[in-house]
């Protein structure tokens, strides 16, 4: 009989939870629920959607490991008594853009040098508004009595794997701090950990938290790639977890060359790699992968909801924007929408609000207004490419997944747009499949995870249509 395991993936707007068989990777079942819409969530709705979608999929019966991967960055603030003290603050809240710019002016003052300089050079990570430590920040700056019950911090995917393993408890029930766990790769995400020595930096977390709190407040312990952060009570083995732009890697066995485009809420440009990059500039975070190397990578908060704002504007399908975006030239007529609707952060711009540029009579067309909210999303993961490719990381292939994926005009522009071709892998939940990927690595041991074997990629190829990128460019720069 089949030996199964389970994949969580905890994202922004949902809960997905695949079921496959641990050593073939084959899909046995799958479900999903909503999260609440908003940058500021209380984190037992995803405890809920995590109910739900586990209902959803037919249950975990007969499963034997399960691990999870989650949006990363967001702070999940705990009190001595394990409850959360405020609704956690997403990594596309983007209030925490001061604190983030204290930061770093803290660490040059620390260093009577530059700032942005130091933390790249020492953790591969420049401080931006969605990093947790911009958040813990944040919270001693405006919400001290708050920050002074902080007893423990921890990632979206570590509250929910310690919910999972029964140590969150329900309401009343005793909660174990020390239960608490994460991995190096979302740990990467928080800009207090050090992916190449694999520990907290003291001095960078007191920065954010205030002096004398590296002592008092419990941060998650770093699992391995492979090791159990205990069991469900049930006696599921609970693998590690991962942040889930790794996750999506691992599950889609990225190896070096590979370039993987995520169009999910954010739009992810992310590469596995031997060495951290250090990107002074903070486009290129130098994060960790699920395994024991790196996962540079350039994110964007504007990426599937451009075309779910182009659906609004236009009231049509997904599919009817595909069609009206396939149906109009390349370059729109000269119509660009700068896509930022959630201001940006990359480039780092928070305050930014969208615009739509080249407004004529004759090309303020419903076609041309969906081709400009394509190519925008586009062009973004472009400026992503272009930026990993300056810091030497190896561009061979494209791997385009996540919601936004599933639009035909996205798949079929983002070659042309790109200038190269663009592998397109069967629609899936691969965070999820990562996840469930690394439960099996768990649950079967060994030096290598499993080899699931990656079916039903498609190939998109089309004439390079540089006009695209050169508009948005100069558009975006004008901002
Ligand atoms: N058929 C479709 N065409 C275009 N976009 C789609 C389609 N179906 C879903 N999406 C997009 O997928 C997004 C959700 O993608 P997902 O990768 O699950 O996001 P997240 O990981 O951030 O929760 C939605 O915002 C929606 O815009
Ligand atoms: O902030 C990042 C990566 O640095 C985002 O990728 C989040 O991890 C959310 O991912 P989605 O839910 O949009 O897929």
């Amino acid at each position: 009989m089949a030996r199964l395991v389970a994949g969580v993936d905890s994202s922004t707007q949902s809960c997905k939870v695949v079921i496959r068989d641990a050593e073939t990777g084959a899909l046995v079942r799958s479900g999903s629920a909503k999260h609440p819409d908003g940058t500021s969530v209380h984190p037992r709705f995803w405890w809920q959607a995590y109910q739900e979608a586990v209902a959803a999929a037919g249950g975990l019966d007969g499963v034997e490991a399960i691990a999870v991967g989650g949006q990363q960055h967001g702070l999940v603030a705990l009190d001595e008594n394990g409850e959360v003290i405020r609704d956690a603050l997403l990594w596309n809240d983007t209030r925490s853009a001061g604190a983030a710019l204290d930061l770093i002016a803290d660490l040059g003052d620390a260093r009577d040098g530059d700032g942005a300089q130091a933390y790249a050079s020492e953790i591969g990570v420049v401080p931006v508004a969605s990093f947790t430590a911009s958040k813990v920040r944040w919270l001693r700056d405006n919400e001290p009595e708050n920050m002074a019950r902080v007893a423990a911090i921890a990632l979206p995917h570590d509250w929910l794997m310690w919910q999972i393993i029964g140590a969150g408890g329900e309401p009343g029930a005793a909660r174990d701090l020390s239960a608490l766990a994460t991995d190096r790769s979302d740990a990467s995400g928080t800009a207090y950990f050090n992916s190449v020595t694999g520990f907290y930096e003291r001095e960078l977390f007191e920065l954010a938290a205030g002096p004398g709190t590296f002592e008092r407040i419990v941060l998650p312990r770093i699992l391995g790639p492979r090791e159990s952060a205990g069991t469900t009570p049930d006696g599921i083995v609970v693998g590690p977890g991962a942040g889930d732009n790794a996750a999506a890697a691992f599950g889609l066995g990225a190896a070096a060359g590979d370039i993987v485009l995520s169009v999910g809420t954010s739009g992810v440009v992310s590469a596995v790699s031997a060495r951290q990059v250090c990107d002074v500039t903070g486009n290129v975070a130098g994060f960790a992968a699920a395994t024991g190397d790196f996962l540079p990578l350039v994110c964007t908060i504007n990426a599937s909801r451009i075309l779910d704002v182009a659906r609004r504007i236009l009231g049509v399908s997904y599919d009817e924007l595909a069609q009206l975006a396939l149906s109009a030239q390349p370059g729109a007529g000269g119509l660009v929408l700068i896509p930022y609707f959630e201001g940006e952060r990359t480039p780092n711009r928070p305050d930014a609000t969208g615009a739509l540029h080249g407004m004529r009579l004759e090309n303020t067309t419903p076609a041309n207004i969906a081709r400009a909210a394509v190519e925008a999303l586009l062009c973004s993961l472009a400026d992503g490419i272009d930026a990993l490719r300056e810091l030497g990381v190896e561009v061979k292939r494209l791997l385009l997944i996540g919601g936004g994926a599933q639009s035909p005009a996205t798949r079929a522009l983002a070659p042309a747009v790109f200038g190269l071709p663009v592998t397109v892998p069967a629609a899936g939940e691969y965070v999820a499949d990562g996840a469930a990927r690394q439960a099996a690595w768990t649950l079967l041991g060994g030096s290598e995870p499993p080899a699931w074997p990656l079916a039903g990629a498609q190939v998109f190829e089309a004439e390079p249509t540089p006009v695209v990128r050169e508009q948005y460019a100069a558009a975006r720069d004008k901002l």
